[in-house]
């Protein structure tokens, strides 16, 4: 039956109120409008950000609201004026868009794109500032542009990377956010060079792939740093060379790499959203020349601090989203890699489920033993 120009009625998982479960629901997902792309979603992973939002630490956290930026689907219609995908093309949705035109974009100087942030910020399309989803009548958000736990959503054109119909999109939906981040910290942001030292804070599958970044750049010593001892095993199939666990010593972290690397690292990622952990992650960096990167996000009215001596004596702090990578550009040159095995996914899928089981998929990624759980959408 054609859904074209039709509401399309499907499930969708609803989260009504902070850390309450979520709830299955049969939602109504309004047509594309202009500049709009109405996608079915095939499968969905679990990102921490989600759980972020869902916590009610994020400051932009709307509800009810139907949550999932790390997903692929199946583009099911078009609005007026999309000219880059048609009905039945391949595509990840990315909670980065990419329009190619505003001062962002145009700059050579960042990833971030400014065409439709506000309005994703604020859960609604930008066309008409209204939500594409509802539930008997009432209005429920978007999230991150992307609110993929729905069989079907609407995204802006500027938020979709069309990819080869031949990847299987049940790993690549992955290259929707934590993969991605990991990788682009280390090739773009840090820009990690052959022979350099990084340690990295927290081996969940952004610190991973932040491993497998800087593994693939020549690094000579991957330092692993995580409070689960147990994620040693399975993060040297990453990279990792080296694991140490806080909980082991008694003086500061940062002064234990400190002395494992004479005077400290070349590169440091934050991967976990702890502002003391920042801080360690910026002071365990060399004198002179050391960058830490921050990829974690903190939640609401936390603040990073350090003495400024640690930047006046040349360490340098930065963060990445969606590791820099240009999302609608460089999404699809990721899933090519995925293809030609450059890259790895499969790996970090540790746990597969339905849509319907999605409040256990969030129970298991709070358990140590899960890295992405991929939800399939459809029977
Ligand atoms: N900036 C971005 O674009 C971006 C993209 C994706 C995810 N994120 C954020 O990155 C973070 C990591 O995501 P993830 O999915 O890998 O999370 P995760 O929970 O799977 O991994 C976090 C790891 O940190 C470890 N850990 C917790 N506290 C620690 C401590 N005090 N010291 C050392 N290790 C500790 C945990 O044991 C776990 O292994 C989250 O904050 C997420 O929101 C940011
Ligand atoms: N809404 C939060 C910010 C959350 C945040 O920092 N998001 C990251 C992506 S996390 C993906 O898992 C990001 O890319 N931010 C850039 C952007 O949102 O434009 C808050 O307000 O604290
Ligand atoms: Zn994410
Ligand atoms: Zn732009």
């Amino acid at each position: 039956m054609a859904t074209q120009g039709q509401v399309i009625t499907c499930k969708a998982a609803v989260a009504y109120e902070p850390n309450k479960p979520l709830v299955i629901e049969d939602v109504q997902v309004a047509p594309p409008q202009a500049g709009e792309v109405r996608i079915k979603i095939l499968f969905t992973a679990l990102c921490h950000t989600d759980a972020y939002t869902w916590s009610g630490k994020d400051p932009e956290g709307l509800f009810p609201c139907i949550l999932g930026h790390e997903a692929a689907g199946i583009v099911e219609s078009v609005g007026e004026g999309v000219t880059e995908v048609q009905p039945g093309d391949h595509v990840i949705p990315c909670y980065q868009a990419e329009c190619r035109e505003c001062k962002f974009c145009k700059s050579g100087k960042t990833n971030l794109c400014g065409k439709v942030r506000t309005a994703t910020g604020a859960g609604v399309m930008m066309n008409d500032r209204k939500s594409r989803f509802s539930v008997n009548g009432k209005p429920i958000y978007h999230f991150m542009g992307t609110s993929t736990f729905s069989q079907y959503t609407v995204v802006h054109d500027v938020s979709v990377a069309k990819v080869d119909p031949q990847a299987p999109l049940d790993k690549v939906c992955l290259l929707g956010c934590g993969v991605p981040t990991g990788l682009g910290a280390v090739w773009n942001t840090a820009k990690v060079e052959p022979g350099a030292t990084v340690a990295i804070f927290g081996l969940g599958t952004v610190g991973l792939a932040v491993a497998e970044g800087a593994k693939s750049a020549g690094a000579s010593r991957i330092i692993g740093v995580d409070i689960d001892s147990k994620k040693y095993d399975i993060a040297k199939n990453f990279g990792v060379t080296e694991f140490v666990n806080p909980k082991d010593y008694d003086k500061p972290i940062q002064q234990v790499l400190v002395d494992l690397t004479d005077g400290g690292v070349d590169y440091s990622f934050e991967c976990i959203g702890n502002v003391s952990v920042m801080r360690a992650a910026l002071e365990c960096c060399h004198k002179g020349w050391g960058t830490s990167v921050i990829i974690g996000v903190a939640a609401s009215g936390q603040e990073i601090s350090t003495r400024p001596f640690q930047l006046v004596t040349g360490r340098v702090w930065k963060g990445t989203a969606f590791g820099g990578f240009k999302s609608r550009s460089q999404v699809p040159w990721l899933v090519d890699k995925y293809m030609k095995k450059e890259i790895k996914i499969d790996e970090y899928i540790t746990h597969n489920l339905a849509l319907g089981d999605i409040n256990k998929a969030f129970d298991l990624m709070h358990e140590g033993g899960c890295l992405r759980c991929v939800l399939k959408l459809h029977e």
